[in-house]
């Protein structure tokens, strides 16, 4: 039997508390897979550890119990094999929009010629719509621009994984929408595994194949992972139209309202 590509076992984590002694763990017991070429989106309240579990896959922050295997190896510290594109953008104010990808693209492949890295960077730009804006610096593109610039990035270095925090969170509902289609291009064409923490239960129904849905913390779980058994082909133009998509909605929408914060309703 093949191993899925992500592994994610017993994890779980505390922080200190005032006191200095470990707290109460903000999540526990999390176990759950992805495979190769999967998108998972992950929705719960504020405070159910979504990004704690992001940071950790990352390999910024580290579990206080549990193992993580990614592609048959164990998940310990930061690898250009994972991307990660977060809520506010992390762009280098001094560099170009175009610098900021070759930055990345360098580390990556150090051998590649300086052309290679620039053509290679140029191409990423283009597929988020940025090829006019190449040499503009952060402080001269719009907040959506930006964003795109750091998906750019985290595409451009072509990781096993991307994890995405709220990346179109701070976004106006109009560039949103854009970003989400220019998104679900580019994962399509490329069949990349997406891990994405988001609020908005229309996103992860468009873009996930699954919805993993977390109780409150402390000790919050895995309540359900929800199939979004709609066909891929789904947009944002059509997604209200397809059969099934306002069953899937409603209970996500009724989770959120009611289940979430049940403890005695969570399955282990
Ligand atoms: N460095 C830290 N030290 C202590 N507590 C922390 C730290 N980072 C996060 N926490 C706590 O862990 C819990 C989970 O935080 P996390 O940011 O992972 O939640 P989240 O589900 O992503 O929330 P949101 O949806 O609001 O972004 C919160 O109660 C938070 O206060």
């Amino acid at each position: 039997m093949t191993r899925p590509f992500l592994e994610v076992d017993d994890l779980c984590k505390r922080y200190p508390g005032r006191d200095g002694k470990p707290g109460a763990p903000v999540f526990d017991k999390i176990a759950f897979s992805i495979d190769k070429g999967e998108f998972v989106c992950v929705i719960g309240h504020s405070g159910c550890g979504k990004s704690t579990i992001l940071n950790i896959l990352a390999g910024i922050d580290e579990p206080s119990r549990g193992t993580l295997i990614m592609d048959g190896r164990e998940i310990a510290g930061p690898s250009l094999d994972r991307g990660v594109v977060f809520q506010a953008h992390a762009l280098l104010p001094w560099l170009t929009a175009l610098q900021n990808v070759e930055f990345g693209v360098r580390s990556r492949w150090p051998g590649h010629r300086r052309e290679q890295v620039r053509e290679h960077s140029v191409r990423y730009l283009e597929m988020v719509g940025l090829g006019h804006a190449l040499d503009k610096k952060p402080a001269e593109l719009s907040g959506g621009m930006k964003q795109r610039v750091g998906i750019a990035r985290a595409f451009a270095i072509q990781p096993k994984m991307l994890l995405l925090d709220e990346p179109f969170g701070a976004l106006d509902a109009l560039t949103r929408g854009t970003i989400q289609d220019e998104l679900l291009d580019i994962v399509r064409a490329t069949g990349q595994t997406v891990f994405m923490i988001t609020h908005d239960v229309d996103e992860a129904i468009l873009l996930a194949d699954r919805i993993m849905l977390m109780s409150t913390g402390p000790y919050a779980r895995i309540a359900q992972m929800v199939p979004v058994d709609l066909p891929r082909s789904r947009t944002r133009a059509t997604l209200h139209h397809e059969p099934g998509y306002y069953d899937i909605r409603n209970h996500l929408v009724d989770f959120l309202v009611d289940k979430a914060t049940k403890k005695e309703s969570v399955a282990s």
